[in-house]
């Protein structure tokens, strides 16, 4: 059947695939731009909800398919929230309908599978007292009716299973992971996608993630170590803007000083005046252990105590909060650890990560069903959260400093995601074109795999936006990003 489609060429990239939802997640139709002909194998179910983008956006019109009476329709539709009214103006200058909201009860849960785990898919149902149906287009992910819950089941408690929101792991497997890999996590709390890489990687390659958020960090360390994931991790409470340090490609650099056991105290050298007489040079780390003897609480105390004379003289902007054996870390110094924070350029297009995730901080507007619990909490407390002044002001800005320095921390030929679960253009593709437009050698590149997933194209050559109306998941924007050679 042919649709009649209102946005212009200019609008639509060659080989541009649109999705739109079709009753069932594992049931979609496809709309594909061949020259000037738009072709689908079924009705064109709803408008996309981005009704009202601003002008400045190029984010795909909503109008697609539909007539200027069905547009009126839609622009005097409102949320059955009672929603504050600065949240629908702010709403409607980023060109968002309200009603978007009200698919929250209709979306269903998602959970992923622990790799090795598919054979108990039936006492993982009985548990659950719910049948799981198998995505088809994301691997290990199942849906279930949204009102199950998950937390309190034995399946969850025992590590089999995760609560994941499918767009979240698409925005995972859209970072093409190999084995061997060194992967960075730049914005990595509470840990949902950090767990998905670790388990990708299996026991290749290494993970570095860090977090701003020292308890949201501490839930991801919990996470790891509930999931028997954390060997090939390092957790930096850190700030993204400006994290400097490279992945362990050679693993530890002190292989001699590695102790037996505990933390080892060959000290040899001085920082002179500014820590006093602390000597920190051949302070080692040893195995991490999660609980400790008293022995162990004493060297532990005397290391973060060395950590911090390394603070005091510029020489750490980083915490580290977790390692595992296999990271690297175990028998490095401490000095060595946190050296490299006045990072080259070039040093980083040899040896820096070969992916890289910045799932920027966002205004999170783009989560439905957590949007939609503020009916319980209170609509106060929502406007109190979301309209925090100074975030509110600062977010793009900080989203571009993430995504440069995930960049800055690429090596040449590997690849970034940068991904948003806010629906705002301002949020993700105007933050996509400024950084494109400083980095010379950045590179929007396709998702090869998106072309079976439940989403649209976004504003932007290559990039996709996931959707509760066309995907039946929350929001997410997802930009794949090349570094090339400068
Ligand atoms: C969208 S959440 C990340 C979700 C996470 N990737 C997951 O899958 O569970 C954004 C995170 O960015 C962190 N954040 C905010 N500012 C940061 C900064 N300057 N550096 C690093 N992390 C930051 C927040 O603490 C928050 O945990």
């Amino acid at each position: 059947m042919h649709l009649a489609l209102r946005f212009s060429t200019k609008q639509l990239m060659p080989g541009c695939v649109i999705h739109s939802r079709f009753n069932i997640l594992t049931s979609y139709s496809t709309v594909r731009f061949v020259g000037n002909n738009y072709r689908t194998t079924n009705t064109w179910r709803r408008s996309c909800f981005l009704s009202r983008q601003p002008a400045s956006g190029t984010v795909l019109s909503s109008t697609v398919g539909r007539t200027m009476d069905e547009d009126a329709e839609i622009d005097s539709k409102s949320s059955k929230f009672p929603f504050p009214q600065v949240f629908l103006d702010w709403l409607s200058q980023n060109g968002l309908d309200p009603a978007i909201y009200d698919a929250a009860n209709d979306l269903p849960r998602y959970i992923r599978l622990k790799p090795g785990t598919e054979e108990d898919i039936s006492s993982i149902e009985d548990d659950l007292g719910s049948e799981l149906s198998k995505l088809s287009w994301l691997p290990g992910f199942y849906s279930l009716p949204s009102e199950v819950q998950i937390a309190s089941s034995r399946s969850y408690q025992e590590g089999k299973i995760y609560g994941m929101d499918a767009a979240s792991g698409a925005a995972v497997a859209a970072l093409g992971i190999s084995p061997e890999d060194h992967v960075l996590d730049l914005c990595a709390a509470p840990g949902a996608k950090l767990c998905m890489l670790a388990d990708v990687l299996k026991d290749s390659g290494t993970l570095t993630a860090t977090d701003i958020s020292q308890h949201r960090l501490a839930a991801s360390r919990t996470m790891l170590i509930k999931y028997g994931l954390g060997s090939r991790c390092r957790l930096f409470l850190a700030d993204g803007t400006t994290f400097s340090l490279l992945p362990l490609r050679h693993g530890p650099k002190v292989e001699e000083d590695k102790p037996e056991a505990g933390i080892g105290e060959d000290i040899t050298r001085s920082y002179g005046k500014h820590t006093g007489s602390v000597y920190v040079n051949s302070l080692v780390y040893g195995e991490w252990k999660g609980t400790k003897t008293a022995k162990e609480k004493k060297a532990a105390k005397r290391l973060k105590y060395m950590e911090d004379a390394l603070d005091r003289v510029g020489g750490r902007e980083s915490e580290l909060m977790f390692y595992g054996k296999d990271s690297g870390i175990v028998g490095m110094k401490v000095v060595d650890v946190f050296r490299s924070s006045s990072l080259r350029e070039e040093e980083a297009a040899v040896d820096g990560y070969d992916k890289v995730l910045v799932d920027a901080e966002c205004t999170h507007d783009g989560s439905i069903k957590h949007i939609s619990k503020y009916e319980q909490w209170g609509w106060d407390t929502f406007e109190r959260r979301f309209f925090n002044a100074e975030r509110m002001t600062s977010i793009t800005s900080l989203q571009l400093q993430l995504l440069r320095n995930g960049f800055r921390l690429l090596k040449v030929g590997g690849t970034l995601i940068y991904s948003t679960c806010s629906l705002t253009v301002a949020q993700n593709e105007d933050v996509v074109r400024n950084f494109l437009r400083i980095e010379r050698n950045a590179e929007l590149r396709e998702i090869r795999d998106a072309k079976n997933w439940p989403c649209r194209s976004g504003g932007l050559p290559c990039t996709v936006r996931f959707d509760p109306i066309t995907s039946n998941t929350s929001g997410l924007f997802i930009a794949r990003i090349h570094k090339l050679s400068s």
